[in-house]
């Protein structure tokens, strides 16, 4: 796809996907890359059903998607879009229409937002992405992807060509830089709405010609999707970040000025080429340029969107460091123009994957820059008050409240307040002074780091909206807000959610007459009055003690009272959009009470090797380090019973009636009050009688399989003494170690060798794990070992902890060759009938085989029995066919068997057989391996979600038919053609 195309693309469909959505009068306003195009008429309703009927069908996503995409090619505004393109276009445009409509599917785990985090500051609406189901690390969030389009060196220039007047395409998109391609390209699409922290909780990477994203840390819900832009974007060191992370930290744009600062810190945004690195950092500090404090809130950055100012001296600087000499064609009262300063996206974007933007070329309206500020939402986590909690923190929803249509009595007296300012020209603007003006006096009082923190108001959204043939007034404002300020502060706060985090319990939020605020009970949001031309139409009297004892929601039913209060209606809350369209509350999705969600689409990588990256590896790391020093107390012990065992005998019998270890699980150290579904606690294994289950939710890898393999690296294998895994079964329960039971779990207890050598070749953990389990684990182990060393082989040595490598690396693997069961209980699919377990072992045991030394190692980790024709039921015990010596190639002596196995494991065995087996056997086949090999992909493929490895290939083709990317041409322009496209 070409930048134009993918540009204008992109306009039309977040315009038709995002705007139009269930917004109302305060849609989500998206920066076009060119405001100018005129775009074709949509009836909003129209498209709404559409995405109403999209998320209730059930189909599965992708189709789903295509079928809504069919659907949008019908319309006639978006026929007659398309008249013009040829069949690559329409694919092209069918494919990101795919991107935008994924958004919306039950199963996905995100939704675009309203933010005001930097709306204030920039004064122009901004999105961003919040999560709608918690997320965990490793997780990809396939339905967060951008296309990319080569930028060509003259569009690469245009892009940085800012307050072209007459431009096409404007500035304010991202563009990544491919160090490998040494190429920028423009990234637009869904993902372009993922905002910048310092502590970034998501990470970028390509998959193909799209980017998406992976989680590396927990994400609560209503958590902001975070990337990590680059250390340099926001001016040198991210000095104008104004990120939750710096603002919880004062830094960025919330540090303390330096009084010693003359204005003349440098700004490598403005000027790095390559701001993320760390060399450019050094480059850019060289670079050091004047900017002067006035402008440090919101000055431009060298993409100049959100730093709007007139000041001459800041302009000329950034100028300098500019590659480009646009300083002629202000922006929006700012010479913002960007340097080759895109961050780098290496080659395979795990280390260096950086996101940029371009900035705005203009500034929003008022109207646009209040819509956004009008839609306050709280966050739980503090977090640019975009999210709904109920722990955010007064000051935050005193803040949420005050919106602009808020008429409440504390917004009334902000009014008053705000009436006197000199900014407040307009009622729009005033209402937004109103907001600073009662969030700045509730914070004078507000102490942050041990001083108190003087506040400053913060240019209202008219200094962005300037021209610049207004110099004279900005730089009264600005001069006038500088005098009041200290530290540099967002208006919503520092920590807003702080308080609530710390305490037990939450304070109501009260206004400023001391008075608490009704809340919405679903999303915790502080209900807003609405005003339709100046009248309430709704809210009033909901503080009233009788509304308090109701549970009321914020007006997302509101969608249906539009119907009487009309079109005008000047606010409509996050709760309202999503209700619109999926007639649930927020953040459910599906409907009914109790209705079960989809699984969310967020996958794991597909090829974790390749999509690991440090940021995952290090919490991975953090995590394994704690429960390592769990593991080590329990190892201590384990050692001391494996050595009581090997002196005293008698001791196994203590040790068998000892507990088995508990499936070690990651205990995770709380990161947020997330309400994730991390199950990454340390829960014991529940004994069960027979095999354990492999389709048990206990041994699936759930939500952080990654996690857990690192536990198994750290903490099980060097514990694992071979000599107690080995010697007990091997002496006394011959072929089945039925007597210990801890070895009851293990697979490989059925394989168990006879021999102290073959001891070695059978490496195994205290903890039993499913070979399949075990074989996703060596994946996931491979992730995390990814670093130091690629070869898988040598990271599953390490982590079985074989005594003798090469015995390990030439002999079967033993997880492989041990088959598991589909099932521990007769389930399995190879019954015919359900016949008393006990009755058909106890005549299968008429015949005991002990198999000879020779054919040991084939079956070491193999199950002992021959493998039979399948039979019905009891009556197998019956055939003559069972006398496993006639089936065995070659037997070699017999003997009693001493132990009888669990009746249960023993006949579900032998009653796994094959029906060609004499033919096989006939033919010197190996019938245990095959078979066994079988019996695994199929039991695989039964739980292919649980392993990474075998579910790369179905993974990879959900990820590329989910990415779009691989849509074929289905969207034809006879399609179009017969849709009466001419
Ligand atoms: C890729 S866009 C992100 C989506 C953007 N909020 C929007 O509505 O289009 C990047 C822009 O978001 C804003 N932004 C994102 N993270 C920011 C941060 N940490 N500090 C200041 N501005 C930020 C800046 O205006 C930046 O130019």
């Amino acid at each position: 796809m070409n930048v134009h195309d993918l540009s204008r693309d992109d306009d039309f469909l977040s315009h038709l996907l995002v705007e139009k959505l269930g917004t109302g009068q305060v849609p989500l306003v998206v920066h076009k890359m060119d405001p100018s195009a005129r775009l074709p008429k949509t009836d909003a309703d129209e498209l709404m059903s559409l995405v109403r009927r999209f998320v209730i069908t059930k189909a599965p996503v992708q189709q789903a998607v295509r079928q809504a995409v069919d659907e949008l090619l019908t319309f006639p505004a978006v026929r007659y879009y398309l008249k013009s393109y040829t069949q690559k276009q329409i694919n092209a445009f069918a494919t990101h229409a795919s991107r935008y409509f994924e958004l919306y599917h039950p199963s996905g785990v995100i939704e675009i937002a309203h933010t005001s985090r930097y709306s204030s500051h920039t004064g122009k609406s901004e999105l961003c992405v919040l999560a709608t189901r918690p997320l965990s690390p490793g997780m990809v969030i396939t339905e967060l992807k951008g296309s990319m389009a080569n930028l060509t060196d003259e569009e690469d220039k245009e892009l940085k060509r800012a307050g072209m007047v007459n431009s096409d395409i404007r500035r304010d998109f991202s563009v990544i830089h491919s160090k490998s391609m040494k190429k920028n390209h423009l990234f637009l699409g869904p993902a372009r709405f993922v905002n910048h922290d310092c502590d970034n909780n998501c990470e970028l990477f390509r998959e193909g010609r799209y980017i998406t994203f992976r989680v590396l840390r927990p994400i609560a819900v209503g958590e902001e999707i975070t990337a990590h832009y680059g250390d340099g974007y926001f001016g040198k060191k991210n000095k104008h970040c104004l990120c939750e992370t710096c603002e919880k930290n004062g830094r960025g744009g919330y540090a303390p000025v330096d009084p010693d600062d003359d204005g003349t810190s440098s700004s490598s945004s403005d000027s790095d080429s390559e701001s993320d690195s760390e060399s450019s950092s050094s480059d850019a500090e060289s670079e050091a340029e004047a900017e002067p404090i006035l402008n440090l809130n919101e000055r431009r950055t060298r993409r100049g969107v959100y730093a709007i100012t007139a000041a001459k001296d800041e302009d000329s600087e950034d100028s300098e460091n500019e590659n480009d000499d646009d300083n002629t064609v202000p922006l929006a009262g700012a010479r913002d123009i960007p340097a080759d300063s895109e961050v780098e996206l290496t080659a395979d974007l795990d280390s260096a994957s950086e996101l940029t933007s371009l900035p705005t070329s203009n500034p929003p309206s008022d109207t646009h820059s209040l819509s956004s500020l009008s839609s306050l939402p709280v966050s739980r986590s503090s977090s640019s008050l975009t999210s709904l909690s109920s722990s955010s923190s007064d000051e935050a929803k005193v803040a949420a409240s005050l919106t602009t249509t808020t008429t409440r009595r504390q917004s009334r007296e902000a009014a008053s307040r705000a009436s006197t300012s000199q900014l407040s020209s307009t009622p729009l603007r005033r209402s937004t002074r109103a907001t600073n003006s009662l969030l700045a006096s509730s914070r004078r009082s507000t102490p942050v780091n041990g001083k108190e923190r003087a506040t400053r108001t913060p240019v209202s959204n008219s200094s962005s909206a300037r021209g610049r043939n207004t110099p004279r007034r900005e730089d009264t404002v600005v001069k006038e807000e500088a005098e009041q300020r200290v530290l540099r502060m967002r208006p919503s706060g520092p920590n807003a959610a702080e308080p609530s985090k710390e305490g037990p319990e939450k304070e109501p939020p009260r206004g400023p007459d001391g008075k608490i605020l009704p809340t919405c009970s679903t999303c915790g949001n502080i209900l807003p009055v609405i005003l339709v031309d100046s009248k309430v139409v709704w809210g009033l009297g909901l503080d009233s003690k009788k509304a308090k004892k109701k549970k009321q929601d914020c007006p997302r039913y509101l969608l249906n009272f539009r119907r009487f209060i009309g079109p005008k209606l000047t606010q409509e809350p996050r709760c309202m959009r999503h209700f619109a369209i999926y007639q649930q509350t927020w953040p459910s999705r599906v409907p009914g009470p109790g209705a079960v969600l989809p699984p969310p689409r967020a996958t794991t990588p597909s090829d974790p090797v390749a999509k690991s990256s440090k940021k995952v590896l290090k919490y991975l790391q953090k995590q394994a380090e704690v429960s390592r020093s769990l593991a080590a107390s329990k190892a201590t012990n384990k050692r001391e019973r494996e050595q009581a065992v090997e002196e005293n005998p008698r001791a196994q019998k203590k040790l068998k009636a000892d507990p088995p270890p508990p499936l070690v699980k990651l205990k995770q150290t709380p990161v947020s009050n997330s309400t994730s579904t991390s199950t990454t606690e340390s829960e014991p294994v529940k004994r069960k009688r027979g095999r354990p289950r492999l389709s048990s939710p206990r041994f699936r890898p759930k939500v952080k399989p990654l996690s857990e393999v690192v536990v198994k690296v750290e903490e099980e294998a060097p514990e694992i003494p071979a000599k107690r895994v080995f010697s007990q079964p091997r002496a006394q329960n011959g072929r089945f170690g039925k007597k210990d039971k801890s070895q009851k779990k293990k697979p490989a207890d059925s394989a168990t060798p006879r021999s102290p050598r073959v001891k070695k070749d059978v490496p195994t953990s205290p903890t039993w794990t499913s070979p399949r389990r075990k074989r996703a684990n060596d994946d996931n182990e491979d992730v995390q070992m990814a670093e130091d060393s690629p070869k898988r082989k040598h990271v599953r040595t390490e982590e079985m902890e074989e005594p003798n490598e090469k015995e390990e690396s030439s002999a079967p693997k033993p997880h492989q060759r041990v088959m598991p069961r589909p099932t521990s209980t007769f389930r399995g699919p190879k019954l015919f009938s359900n016949p008393s377990p006990l009755n058909f072992a106890l005549h299968a045991w008429a015949g005991p085989v002990i198999l000879d030394e020779s054919s040991e190692d084939e079956e070491s980790s193999t199950p002992e029995t021959p493998e039979d024709i399948q039979s019905p039921g009891p009556e197998i015990a019956e055939d003559p066919e069972l006398n496993a010596s006639t089936l065995l190639p070659a037997p070699v002596h017999r003997a009693p068997l001493i132990y009888k196995p669990s009746p249960f494991t023993f006949s579900k065995r032998r009653w796994v057989s094959l029906p060609q087996l004499p033919e096989r056997l006939a033919s010197g086949d190996s019938v245990v391996d095959d078979k066994e090999d079988d019996d695994d992909d199929k039991e695989e493929e039964e739980d292919v979600e649980n392993i990474p490895e075998h579910a790369v290939s179905s993974r990879k083709e959900r990820s590329s038919s989910a990415s779009g990317h691989s849509f074929t041409p289905r969207w034809t322009k006879s399609f179009l053609v017969n849709n009466d496209v001419s």
